[in-house]
């Protein structure tokens, strides 16, 4: 007869918790960022705030974003003013399209991890499903389970209101399941769509009109799980390990309210200063364990936030260019991605790292830093290594 130690020591996996697979999925509605400001001052008919609408032209101009997706099309927009009306009551309607529109985008993305890991949807044990941009019961994870047919007894975790950092908690949460449960295969899908925070601008609410400058609506998933079967699963990164900090006097930095007029942000102009102060402590505590201080000798897979962010951290950690630069690539191509991003970023990374004769997935480095941040402040911190490219 086992004792529960040898019983306990079995229900755990061996080895550290890797991504097997990623997916990702955009709206058929891709807007030109130059063109935004026109479209947007238009459908929202805001064409008397001259001086508004010139500020917010500067914003898009200095967002470093040439286009973004999203679901909402001028059409969906003129049929639905009162999601085009600053403050007005339209909770209902942003309901009725999120409740739906989250779980298809998501279980798109989930189908090209699933086809590239390339094995059977019954192999999936656990889901961790997260959004910002819906709330229905039973929610996006009981959704997804049914459009993508997966197995009624999978174990489903539903990730809400993370915002961006979001990305960070649930590969924490898969790792944690993976690496706990021996033979767990856990999908995790990121799935956001700006309905739920769509407005039209307000002279008295700039920070609205910088989100609606930035976010943009995508999906992503991946398969994560320990101990790959050789020959057979491809790990692509493995998860290390993870912290998640406050950061100090950051209380309302970054918040949101869901209001009868859809969820309400505000951006602080102090993020940028924010985080760029206090991220080389938090990676200090996490890399201090591996003898690792020079940031340089890491890749880097950074939620974009904005330029602004972008930069200030740059400048605070001296990194050369070149870290930031799948970033920046996504933050151009995609916009701000919600929790999406740093999925989108390590695929994008492991691709080019392929693509350009590279000998691992993390161009070419052993180790690199996954880095979210959202409300709170929180930043969300995962030590990863790369794979070797054959
Ligand atoms: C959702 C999540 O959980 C996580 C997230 O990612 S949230 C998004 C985080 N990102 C941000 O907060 C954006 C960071 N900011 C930026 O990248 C840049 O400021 C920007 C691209 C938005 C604009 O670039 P810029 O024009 O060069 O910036 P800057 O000169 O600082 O500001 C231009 C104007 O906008 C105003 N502004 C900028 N940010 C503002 C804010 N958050 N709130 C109110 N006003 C703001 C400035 O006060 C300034 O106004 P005036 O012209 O009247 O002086």
């Amino acid at each position: 007869m086992l004792n529960v130690e040898e019983v306990r020591r079995a229900q755990r996996a061996q080895g550290p918790a890797t991504v097997l697979a990623i997916g990702t999925a955009v709206p058929e509605n891709v807007f030109d960022q130059t063109k935004f400001p026109d479209f947007y001052f238009g459908v929202t008919n805001s064409e008397h705030m001259t001086e508004l609408k010139a500020k917010f032209k500067r914003t898009c101009d200095k967002s470093m974003i040439n286009k973004r997706y999203m679901h909402l099309t001028e059409e969906i927009l003129k049929q639905n003013p009162n999601i085009c009306t600053y403050g007005a009551p339209s909770l209902d309607t942003r309901q009725a399209i999120t409740t739906v529109e989250v779980p298809k985008l998501g279980k798109e993305a989930a189908q090209k991890a699933i086809n590239e890991w390339g094995q059977s949807k019954s192999k999936i044990t656990h889901l961790v499903f997260c959004t910002t941009s819906s709330v229905d019961l039973p929610g996006a994870d009981y959704q997804l389970t049914n459009l993508l047919d997966l197995s009624p007894s999978i174990k489903r975790f539903m990730l809400h209101y993370q915002g961006c950092f979001g990305g960070g908690t649930s590969l924490q949460v898969a790792k944690d399941l993976a690496e706990n449960n021996a033979g767990a295969r856990v999908l995790v899908v990121c799935s956001d769509i700006a309905a739920f925070s769509f407005h039209g601008p307000d002279e008295n609410h700039f920070s609205n009109l910088v989100g609606q400058a930035l976010f943009g609506d995508d999906a992503a998933a991946a398969i994560v799980g320990s101990d790959p079967i050789p020959g057979v699963e491809r790990p692509i990164f493995q998860l290390v390990s993870t912290t998640q900090a406050l950061l100090p006097d950051s209380g309302g930095a970054l918040s949101g309210l869901l209001k009868e007029s859809g969820l309400v942000f505000h951006l602080s102009k102090d993020i940028s200063r924010i985080i760029s102060e206090n991220i080389e402590k938090l990676l200090k505590e996490a890399f201090d364990q591996f003898g690792i201080s020079d940031w340089n000798s890491l890749f880097w897979i950074m939620h974009p936030g904005g330029p602004a962010i972008l930069n200030k951290i740059e400048e605070k950690l001296k990194l050369k260019p070149e870290k930031l630069r799948t970033t920046r690539h996504m933050l151009a191509e995609y916009g701000n991605m919600w929790s999406q991003s740093v999925l989108f970023i390590m695929d994008e990374m492991r691709k080019l790292s392929t693509e350009e004769g590279r000998s691992s997935t993390g161009e070419g480095l052993d180790w690199g830093v996954l880095c979210a941040f959202g409300p709170g402040l929180t930043v969300h911190t995962i030590m990863m290594r790369s794979m070797q490219i054959s």
